[in-house]
Order: structure tokens, then sequence, then C-alpha cells
């Protein structure tokens, strides 16, 4: 029987997910060169390899820090609904203002393949990228691609393909901060690692309450009682 693994379009406004998750499963989802589009998140499939791959095309954000309900829907779904893959797609003619949401997703998640997109019109501008060094550097797969013009699909596939299945480990790099940070980082982080679930990343929990990041305390709060109360409930049925 065919697993059905779900896979998660992150990036910055304007990059492509759209196009991408179109090109992917067949839809039609809204696309056009503005940002903001895509508003909620729009689900389709695609089959590779017997396997099916359930994408979650998620709006385009600029941080993660919950900020803007846009930010918050795509936090959440990263870290509570924790997909199979996070597929962060970037815009290859602005690569150094994209990497800030992709360290960020690194922060969050361990599953995260880097997607390289619009590799045809930096080519255009004499852009190259070294997508080697980059793997290297992020500690995650970096592939390039053209969503628009279907380019760079078959390594993006066998990518996704032994990710799923344990061939390829992502052991993405992070961010050391300044050590006054990184002392109370780890004084909170132990403190935060028994409240929390096992896969969820006490460093990246102890990061947003240093930020005080409100908004990720109440949702942690509310998922924990919901847990409690389904917990309850199998433990003595009415
Ligand atoms: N040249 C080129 N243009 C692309 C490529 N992929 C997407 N585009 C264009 O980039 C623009 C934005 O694409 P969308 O797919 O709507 O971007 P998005 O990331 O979904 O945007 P939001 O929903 O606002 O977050 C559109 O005009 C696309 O045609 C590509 O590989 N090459
Ligand atoms: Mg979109």
């Amino acid at each position: 029987m065919s697993n059905v693994y779900r896979v998660a379009l992150a990036g910055n406004p304007n990059t492509g997910k759209s196009t991408l998750f179109n090109a992917l499963t067949g839809l039609k989802q809204h696309t056009g060169n503005w940002a903001g589009k895509t508003v909620d998140m729009a689900e389709g499939t695609m089959q590779h390899k017997g396997e099916t791959y359930k994408l979650i095309d998620l709006p385009g954000t600029y941080s993660l820090f919950s900020n803007s309900k846009d930010e918050e829907v795509a936090r959440n779904y990263i870290v509570f609904e924790k997909p199979d893959i996070t597929l962060v797609v970037l815009d290859a003619t602005s690569l150094e203002r994209n990497m800030n949401l992709a360290l960020q997703v690194l922060e969050m998640t361990t599953n995260v393949i880097v997607c390289v997109n619009l590799i045809d019109e930096a080519a255009k501008r004499g852009i190259s990228i070294n997508e080697q060094q980059l793997t290297r550097r992020l500690g995650v797969p970096v592939v390039k691609i053209s969503a628009r013009n279907k380019t760079g699909f078959p390594l993006l596939f066998d990518t996704m393909d032994r990710l799923v299945k344990g061939i390829i480990q992502c052991q993405p790099a992070l961010i050391s901060y300044h050590t006054v940070i990184e002392e109370k980082i780890s004084k909170i982080e132990p403190l935060v690692r028994p409240l929390i679930d096992d896969d969820l990343s006490a460093r990246w929990v102890a990061l947003r309450l240093l930020d005080g990041d409100e908004s990720l305390l109440d949702e942690i709060k509310g998922r924990m009682a919901q847990k409690e109360e389904q917990t309850r409930g199998l433990k003595y049925p009415v």
C-alpha cells in the first residue's frame, strides 16, 4: 500500500510556491507577480515511485515570528502539524533576503529541503548558485528548480523520496547567538524540555520565549490542554 507523506511549501511571498504547487499537483492555485496571493492553505497530491505526497501550499511570509495571522498559520503547520518534509522555496534572484526565513525554518524543524526557484531568471541575470556548498553550509539538501519551466523536478522528487525513506538525514545548521543569549537559552531549554512534545525543539521554544512570543505560548498551552482532555477521554470513556 502507498504511504502518504505530507509536504509543506513555505517561503517568502512571490517565490513561486503556488506555481510549484500547481506544477506538481495539476491544480490551479492563484499565482501572479505580487505578494500575498495565497491566504489560506491549499492541499493537493502528487505521486512518485508509488508513494503519495500531499502538498500544502502555505501563505508566503517574511518571517515565522507570529507577527500576523499568515505567519501563525505557516508556523503552526510546520511546528505542530509536523509535515514529513518542509520544502522551503527561495527566490534565486534574492537569495540573501530569502535566507532569513530558511534559517528560521531550520531552527524549528529537521526534515527540510531548500528549493532554489526561479533559477532561469537568475541565469538571465548572470547569478550562479553553488548548491553543493549551500547544502554543506545549511545541513539540508538544496535543489535548484524553475517551477515555471518545470526544470530540476527529477532531482527534487528523488530528494523527497530519499528523505522520507531515511536515506538522507538532515542536520540543520544552527545559528549561534551572542554569548548572553546562548547563556539564557541554556538556562531555559532544560526547563522547557519536559513540558513539550519530544519532537518540538526545546531550543527553538526557549528562543521564542526569550523573544516574548505570547502567541506561541498560548498555542502550546491550548494544544497541551487539548491533549490532556483527549487522554482523559480515553481513560474514562463515557
Ligand atoms: N521566471 C520565473 N518565474 C517564476 C518561477 N516560478 C514562479 N514564477 C513567477 O513568480 C510569480 C510569483 O509566483 P507565485 O507562485 O504566485 O508565488 P507564491 O510564492 O505562491 O506567492 P504568495 O502566494 O504571494 O506567497 C509569478 O508571476 C510566477 O509566474 C520560475 O521558476 N521562473
Ligand atoms: Mg501563493
